[in-house]
């Protein structure tokens, strides 16, 4: 339904997509995930017609967006970055005139406008003027409109920004109730998102594709960071070595949670005897070797040396691990001016890009 072939785009000399690819069947809900500056809204702009690309192709329903980009626009709804919405008219009046303009058939246009206000939970401000309205409201107002003509294909740009965890909630829920009749493609810095929500991930970064899969094939891909985190009371590195020879076991790593009183005081302040706790207790990291379990094997050994087992838990990679070990590898780095830490911010952040226009 969707085909992207080697799309590039320069604005200038900065280089905001380099040869991306990638498809979305019918019915299914693609994420396109990556961190600040990645050129998801890049991506987003030139495949619903607004922005063109500098070389290659994307077609969807089979129209190319650039040279049949009325036929696109006909087939997709599109929340953008930032939804326009007109500010002097009520929500109803706005979806109204955004169906006419999507050439709903006047006898079909009311249950079209009530279904995208029921589906967007927008009923007890239809008659409310849209410049009355919050952030979150407003949000809901742009996903209403890109559905209110019930096209075939949904790209949707951060559909979540904005709004309180509550209604994320109801957004995520009403996105995957789409999928099937509808094909989707929404893009996101915040991993929980995609992953929640979509049947494949795309990850870019730096404007490239570095991974398309479902997101548990993309953790298997990570399968062999699997192992288990103990805490124990004591010295772990007497036993280090015997952990090191069970079998299953790939690596043995013991650290200290802290080593010095001074140390201590600085997290501990004034709980003397915690502080005496912690400073005799070691961690270990244990990674196995992929479909093994030596779990039973690691307590005996800890336990019949005589330490104390306080802690012992399964440490699996999550989507989390394989987001940042895409988007922060050396190789993937082209300058060194942006630090690991902000490549991670889109993890935890939804901190918005501040789009330049240049064009
Ligand atoms: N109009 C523009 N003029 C110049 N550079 C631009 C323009 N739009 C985007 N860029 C640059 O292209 C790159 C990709 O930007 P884009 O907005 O597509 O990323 P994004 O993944 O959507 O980021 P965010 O999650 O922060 O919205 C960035 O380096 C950005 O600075």
């Amino acid at each position: 339904m969707i085909e992207v072939e080697h799309l590039s785009k320069h604005y200038g000399s900065t280089s905001a997509i380099e040869d991306i690819v990638f498809s979305v069947a019918p019915g299914e809900i693609l994420g396109f995930l990556g961190p600040n500056g990645a050129g998801k809204t890049t991506t987003m702009r030139i495949l619903s017609g607004y922005l063109p690309a500098t070389t290659g192709t994307a077609r969807i329903a089979g129209f190319d967006v650039h040279e049949e980009s009325m036929e696109v626009r006909r087939r997709i709804g599109y929340l953008p970055e930032t939804p326009p919405l007109y500010e002097g008219m009520t929500v109803e009046g706005f979806l109204d005139f955004v169906a006419r303009i999507k050439g709903v058939s006047a006898g079909d246009r009311t249950t079209r406008i009530d279904w995208a206000i029921q589906r967007c939970n927008l009923e007890e401000k239809r008659k409310v003027l849209i410049r009355k309205l919050s952030k979150g409201f407003r949000q809901r107002i742009g996903i209403a409109q890109a559905l209110v003509h019930n096209p075939p294909v949904i790209i949707l740009d951060e559909p979540t920004v904005g709004l309180d965890p509550r209604q994320i909630n109801e957004v995520r829920h009403l996105i995957k109730s789409l999928a099937g009749d509808h094909t989707i493609i929404l893009s996101s810095h915040i991993l929980p998102e995609v992953s929640m929500t979509c049947d494949r991930v795309t990850i870019i970064n730096r404007g490239k594709v570095v991974a398309t899969n479902t997101p548990d094939r993309l953790l298997a891909q990570l399968g062999e960071g699997e192992g288990y985190e103990l805490e124990v009371q004591g010295d772990a590195t007497l036993v280090q070595s015997l952990l090191q020879v069970i079998p299953g076991v790939q690596s043995v790593t013991v650290t200290y949670p802290m080593t010095s009183k001074s140390e201590l005081g600085e997290t501990v302040k004034n709980l003397d005897s915690r502080a005496d706790t912690l400073r005799d207790r070691s961690l270990i990291k244990i990674t196995c070797i992929p479909n093994t379990e030596p779990g039973r094997h690691l307590a005996k050994v800890i336990v019949e040396t005589g330490l104390g087992l306080c802690e012992m838990r399964r440490s699996r990679p999550t989507l989390e691990d394989v987001f940042l070990e895409l988007t922060t590898q050396e190789d993937s780095f082209s300058h060194d001016s942006v630090s690991q830490s902000e490549d991670r911010e889109f993890i935890t952040s939804e901190t918005q890009f501040n789009q330049t226009e240049e064009e």
